[in-house]
């Protein structure tokens, strides 16, 4: 039997909703066979990140070896880079085995503040990785961030920050509303010429640790999958959509979203 194949280069997060873990359970809830090579470890819980662990050149490039020359994929998400190096070893790999389908979700800070991309390496992932993404997705402090202009608040400032963020050279931009202060969750889709606007309702509830990672995997399994773009995000905002309306109160902070629901409630309908 075969299965399409989806790859995340990112942070491990030990408490298992973000980072590599809510991209491997999402890749499976979407029926793609998930992979991974781990760029950093994070000691992190629902309160925080107390520990960040950069892994080597060394051993992130000898997983992307092991991974690419063997197995290959159907498409790569990348999320917590830490460093510029990590960053053009990267981007070299992925130009080296001509990956398709590469989803960049420019992950910058924690929910509780910590950094997960260091300050200098933003230029690396605007000159380097940008460039061969085919969809990026950041939420608006990442958008304000890359642009070097104040955050966004309005829906028109969005889609100005969306056709900017094109011209650095990524095939389709997706900014998340997740972080606007009032009204429905909007996200926006650009492939260049025409803006779509994907709206939800806004779930009251703190626990939504990991709802980025979890709606860039969602992307990477569609495209995996061999869904055109439109639709891969339309899926993967039902799927954080779902996964956000019955997130887990587990530990004493910031809780996990609940990966099963998506897949639960299709199964239920049936
Ligand atoms: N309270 C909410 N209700 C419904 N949808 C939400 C809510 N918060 C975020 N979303 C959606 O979740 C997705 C992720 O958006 P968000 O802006 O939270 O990402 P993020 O800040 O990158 O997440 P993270 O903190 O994990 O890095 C988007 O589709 C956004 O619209
Ligand atoms: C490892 C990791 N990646 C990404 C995020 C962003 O949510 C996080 N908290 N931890």
């Amino acid at each position: 039997m075969s299965i399409a194949k989806a790859l995340t280069i990112a942070g491990s997060d030990s408490g298992g909703g973000a980072g590599i873990q809510a991209d491997i359970k999402t890749f499976q809830e979407l029926n793609t066979f998930g992979m991974s090579v781990i760029t950093a470890l994070t000691a992190q819980n629902t309160l925080g990140v107390h520990g960040v662990f950069p892994q080597t050149l060394e051993a992130i490039e000898a997983q992307m070896e092991a991974v690419l020359s063997d197995m290959g994929t159907d498409a790569v998400k990348t999320g917590m880079l830490f460093s510029a190096d990590i960053i053009s070893l990267v981007a070299r790999k992925l130009k080296e085995y001509e990956v398709k389908n590469i989803v960049v979700d420019p992950v910058m800070i924690a929910k509780g503040g910590a950094a997960l991309l260091q300050e200098e390496a933003i230029r690396a992932l605007t000159e380097e990785l940008l460039p061969i993404a085919t969809v990026i997705t950041p939420n608006l402090p990442e958008a304000a961030k890359i642009l070097g202009r104040e955050e966004m608040k309005t829906i028109e400032e969005m889609k100005q920050a969306a056709v900017d963020l094109h011209k650095l050279g990524p095939a389709y931009v997706v900014i998340k509303g997740g972080h606007l202060t009032e009204g429905p969750a909007i996200d926006l889709l650009y492939d260049g010429e025409s803006i779509y606007e994907l709206e939800t309702r806004r779930v009251e509830t703190k626990h939504t640790h990991g709802t980025g990672c979890t709606f860039a995997a969602a992307i990477a399994a569609e495209l995996a999958k061999g869904s055109p773009i439109k639709e891969s995000v339309e899926t993967a905002k039902a799927f954080i959509t779902a996964a956000i309306s019955s997130s887990l109160v587990i530990g004493k902070g910031i809780g996990p979203t609940n990966h099963a629901a998506y897949r639960a409630a299709r199964l239920q309908k049936q």
